[in-house]
């Protein structure tokens, strides 16, 4: 049995849209369903019906928020479609004294603001083989316009080029699913894995 020391550390996976990170972490919850947990965010943006506060999301006014900000209560932050968006120090902590490894989904500019920080997690990249099959599977996925397509691909290049400076600690690309559902259980349960190599991604 290979060394688990980084199983405490939280675990930080991005990647392109439609890369399939969504689908590899409900494979690996419902696989663990008591190992690993989600920190709660917080959110500007009003509850939806059904939404309970502290459980999807804590929800707290622009002012609050602002605030917590300059409290440096935050690990990482963003704005979309004029709501903010963002991750406590304390949420990752609730969800380690819960005894989970806590898992974040964050996109590259997320990182590199968690990188700023003493949070010290593991960096984990999902990667698609290829920019073909990217642009496949967001159109397969059936969620997105052509316009939303484009723009989330705009994005995914982003996201790309951030990989390619080698600002993760690991790679796995996702092209065949059970590799990937494999590789991504094994880090989680904090095993040092053999890193994929970052396709190039230029076609
Ligand atoms: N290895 C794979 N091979 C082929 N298709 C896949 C693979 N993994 C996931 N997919 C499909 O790709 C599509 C996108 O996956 P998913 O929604 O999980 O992406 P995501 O990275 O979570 O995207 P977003 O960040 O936009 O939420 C889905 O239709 C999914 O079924």
């Amino acid at each position: 049995m290979s060394s688990a020391k980084d199983v405490l550390r939280p675990l930080v996976i991005s990647g392109p849209s439609g890369v399939g990170k969504s689908t590899l972490l409900q494979r690996l919850f419902a696989q663990y369903p008591d190992k690993f947990g989600f920190s709660v965010s917080h959110t500007t943006r009003p509850p939806r019906p059904g939404e309970t506060e502290g459980k999807q999301y804590y929800f707290v006014s622009r002012d609050k928020f602002q605030e917590l900000l300059k409290q440096g209560a935050f690990i990482e932050h963003a704005e979309f479609s004029g709501n903010f968006y963002a991750t406590s120090f304390n949420a990752v902590r609730e969800v380690s004294q819960a005894g989970r490894r806590c898992i974040l989904d964050i996109e590259a500019q997320g990182v590199r603001q968690i990188k700023q920080t003493n949070l010290d997690p593991v960096y984990l990249f999902i990667s698609p083989p290829t920019l073909a099959a990217l642009r496949a599977r967001l159109q397969t996925r059936g969620t997105e316009t052509e316009a939303s397509t484009s723009k989330r691909l705009a994005t995914a290049l982003k996201e790309i080029e951030y990989a390619k400076e080698g600002a993760h600690n690991v790679v796995i690309v996702n092209d065949d699913l059970e590799r990937a559902c494999d590789l991504l259980k094994r880090v989680a349960l904090g095993e040092e894995i053999a890193s994929d190599t970052l396709p190039p991604l230029d076609d």
